[in-house]
């Protein structure tokens, strides 16, 4: 079993996430609302070492009403900087990294309180941190980037509900919302995307688009 898991991102009209230097503040204030109200309908959000070292996110609620989610991060060498937001106890968070990873930085992180989880010898498999955080009781994720770690997940069929909000915007180059090895036409991708919804934004110039993933019967992962 696992957790329901929803992938939430903003991008621009060229699908990037993030501009080259990693500029990646697309959303509008509404926008980001629905952010944080998905962080507070769900238990747990995870993300990738690039976002945490680049954004250095908090990853709480702040712009609605209600519970902070526990913090997830996926990175199988440890090597994000220990004085990261997600690393101020206000809210639990979750490491989740390889064998590789140094025993210092490990030590001093559950020093400070961090549950550092070793899982696989180098990559992670995505499918066994969704199995740890259901044995956790956590019901219902959200993946939040970036590119490479949604790969990760959509690539073995992990994600259930696709959020994308597409900005007023062009980057021409840049991380793009999913960000792996790819696939060499429609037919051959593990899933089907089923469009739920489309929506403008409150805020007048973005489109919410809302899709349900099913994964295509050979993939079905057995978790
Ligand atoms: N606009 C948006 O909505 C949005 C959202 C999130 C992130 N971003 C942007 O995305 C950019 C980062 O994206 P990215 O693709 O470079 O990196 P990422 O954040 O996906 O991090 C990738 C790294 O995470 C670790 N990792 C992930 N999955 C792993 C696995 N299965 N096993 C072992 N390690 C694993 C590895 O260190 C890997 O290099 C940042 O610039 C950020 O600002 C934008
Ligand atoms: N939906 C969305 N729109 C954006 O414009 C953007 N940059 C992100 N990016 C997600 C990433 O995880 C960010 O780092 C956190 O959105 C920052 O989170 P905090 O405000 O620090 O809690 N996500």
């Amino acid at each position: 079993m696992r957790p329901y898991v929803y992938l939430m991102a903003a991008v621009t009209v060229d699908g990037r996430i993030a501009s080259r230097t990693g500029y990646s503040r697309l959303s509008c204030p509404h926008d980001l609302k629905r952010l944080h109200a998905m962080r507070a309908n769900v238990d747990a959000v995870i993300i990738g070492a690039n976002t945490a070292i680049v954004d250095n996110p908090r990853l709480t609620v702040r712009y609605v009403e209600g519970r902070n989610p526990v913090r997830v991060l996926i990175d199988g060498a440890l090597r994000v900087p220990t004085t990261l937001r997600i690393f101020d106890n206000s809210a639990p968070t979750i490491i989740y990294t390889s064998r590789r990873a140094p025993l210092e930085k490990i030590e001093e992180l559950r020093g400070r309180g961090v549950e550092v989880v070793i899982i696989g010898e180098e990559k992670i498999d995505p499918g066994d941190v969704l199995r740890d955080l259901y044995r956790r009781n956590m019901k219902k994720v959200l993946l939040e980037g970036g590119g490479r770690t949604n790969w990760e997940f959509l690539n073995r069929c992990l994600v259930d509900e696709l959020i994308v909000t597409i900005t007023p915007y062009v980057f021409g180059n840049g991380v793009s919302l999913i960000e792996g090895e790819g696939y060499p036409n429609t037919e051959e991708t593990p899933f089907v995307l089923e469009l739920v919804s489309v929506k403008l934004c409150e805020c007048g110039r973005e489109i919410v688009l809302t899709y349900r993933l099913r994964c295509k019967n050979k993939f079905t992962q057995n978790i």
